[in-house]
């Protein structure tokens, strides 16, 4: 059976098209610099409603990769054991509950993986996906001519240890993730650096995210050490990553329907804490397939690129058009979002390019999209920014609106629903204390929660998913500073057995200083793996 549409990929750029899924999830980021994407998003079944109602979340997973990935590549079977082994790591029977916060307001937990954040909800399915296509290549193969994955990533302190908790220990894979030095929390840190498995490297890095994901992207680039070494993609730049979340945006609307405390009709609004625009872009491709949700909410800390791309009339550039010439990342109460450039914005606008060019075949509508995306993309390397045009800016309307939270909001915000919210019926491992009753949110949830109370205002009546990306206990200084006085708070209390004394035991870690550049990063990675590969770890 040859691929559907949707089952073949392009980039964003143009220079690549016709691939397969196996080849957008092994090589992670184009050879031009973009981003994959599905030649077409595809429809959902006629009766998606009846039929997938009550599926448990590894069947709905099933049904909605089906419609990306061809059966040619992945059997039935064979995918149904990925997706199935993906989320027996997770804690909770339902893999992610929904909770009712208050009226109107649903807070989607999505925390209940292995390392506590929704980055393991995709990064399981990957590494598990990595695993299977490398044991195929490799099948009846020896020494160096087993196909071997060096796995690069960027992180600002979730996707690290996700990433690092789906492959550990897995075979033909290294993975080397850098972070920036001082900018994500200890019990972050330690998630990574305490796993010591030969094939996991971690890299401290002297910058910014931002940094450490221009370097990841060089290091793609570098043609020579990308066909040596097989570089691939851990961060939301790989498809898989995207395609991975959109089950829950589906799991948690049927979760919404069912529940005695959403009122027949009533409209549907996601809101989903936002940085570099991969979770969210999960739930746009979930509405375009069909999915009933009137808006989706980007919600931003003080880093707002998104929330300034609307309210300037699409004008997206790194710095504030009024902010001072040095204005960089700013440090916030949600680190995991502190990040000038949502890379997945990218895919958004080509779509959006798409669908605002109404003449032409879908060949030169393609190649209009692509030649824009690239246009934009390259003054935003060389000038800080660009401007879309005002029919490309409405396309984006359609689906979304922004709201912007101050950290002094996220912290008030942990704080008010912490003394009024006492939800009922919650399992094990929910954040809710079990002295007082109230609910601990973190601090990147608190973003999302902030925004969804600021559209419910202007949506009376309107049922929120509030995209709840981590445990509070992964961010004790945020949680401390919102709680330290409140009555019965015991910071403890919370804290799951696995970060017990983790900060404590044995870690490994290569510092990074600045003046090392791409090049320099290359060079260690290269020397780490080297000795991986010769047992010398
Ligand atoms: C806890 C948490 N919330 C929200 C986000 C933002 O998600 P995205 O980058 O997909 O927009 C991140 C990082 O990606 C995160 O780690
Ligand atoms: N918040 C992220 C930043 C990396 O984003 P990604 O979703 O593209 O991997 C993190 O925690 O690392």
């Amino acid at each position: 059976m040859s691929p559907t549409l949707s089952q073949k990929y392009l980039s964003t750029r143009g220079a690549e098209y016709g691939l397969s899924f196996e080849d957008v999830v092994l090589k992670g980021l184009s050879s031009d610099g973009g981003l994959f994407i599905p030649e077409e998003i595809p429809a959902l079944p006629a009766s998606w409603e009846t039929e997938w109602r009550d599926l448990t979340f590894e069947e709905l997973a099933f049904e909605i990769m089906s419609l990306y990935v061809s059966r040619d590549e992945i059997p039935a079977d064979d995918l149904k054991d990925i997706i199935q082994r993906s989320y027996s790591t997770f804690r909770h029977a339902e893999r992610t509950p929904l909770v009712d916060l208050e009226k109107d307001l649903h807070l989607l937990e999505l925390f209940h993986g292995p390392t506590f954040a929704f980055k393991d909800v995709a990064l399981q399915l990957l590494g598990n996906t990595f695993e299977y296509f490398l044991t195929r290549m490799n099948a009846g193969k020896t020494g160096k001519d087993r196909h071997h994955l060096t796995v690069v990533g960027a992180t600002s302190g979730d996707t690290g240890s996700a990433a690092i908790y789906g492959l550990r220990g897995k075979k033909d894979i290294s993975v080397s993730i850098l972070y920036p030095n001082g900018k994500v929390s200890k019990i972050q840190e330690a998630q990574m650096t305490s796993v010591l498995d030969p094939n996991v490297h971690n890299l401290r890095v002297e910058g910014s995210f931002d940094d450490c994901q221009d370097i990841v992207k060089a290091l793609f680039a570098d043609k020579d050490f990308n066909t040596t070494h097989n570089i691939a993609a851990v961060n939301s730049i790989n498809w898989c990553r995207i395609l991975a979340q959109m089950t829950y945006y589906f799991h948690s609307y049927f979760s919404l329907i069912k529940s005695p405390a959403y009122n027949k009709g009533s409209k549907v609004r996601v809101v989903v804490p936002s940085g570099n625009f991969g979770d969210i872009l999960a739930g746009w491709f979930a509405k375009k397939m069909g999915l009933p949700a009137d808006k989706l909410v980007i919600a931003t800390n003080e880093n707002d690129i998104l929330d300034r791309f609307f309210r300037s009339g699409g004008h997206y550039t790194k710095k504030a058009l009024d902010a001072p010439a040095d204005h960089g990342v700013k440090e916030t109460h949600s680190p995991a979002m502190d990040i000038l450039v949502s890379s997945n914005f990218e895919r958004l606008l080509w779509f959006l390019s798409y669908q605002s060019a109404t003449t032409g075949s879908a060949e030169e509508r393609r190649q209009h999209a692509c030649d824009s995306v690239s246009g934009w993309l390259n003054d935003l390397k060389t000038n800080g920014g660009f401007q879309v045009p005002s029919a490309v800016l409405e396309g984006a309307k359609v689906d979304f609106e922004s709201e912007r939270v101050s950290n002094d909001e996220t912290i008030a915000t942990i704080r008010d629903i912490y003394s009024t919210s006492f939800p009922k019926g919650l399992t094990a491992g929910s954040a809710k204390s079990s002295k007082t009753g109230g609910y601990i949110l973190d601090p990147h949830s608190a973003v999302g929660v902030a925004a969804s109370r600021r559209s419910i205002a202007r949506n009376p009546g309107a049922a929120h998913i509030s995209l709840s990306t981590a445990h509070p206990a992964k961010f004790a200084s945020a949680v401390d500073l919102a709680l330290r006085s409140e009555n019965g708070y015991d910071f403890t209390e919370i804290l799951p057995q696995e970060f017990i004394g983790i900060e404590q035991r044995e870690s490994r870690v290569t510092d990074v200083g600045r003046e090392a550049g791409w090049q320099g990063v290359k060079e260690i990675v290269k020397a780490e793996v080297e000795q991986e590969l010769q047992g010398l770890r």
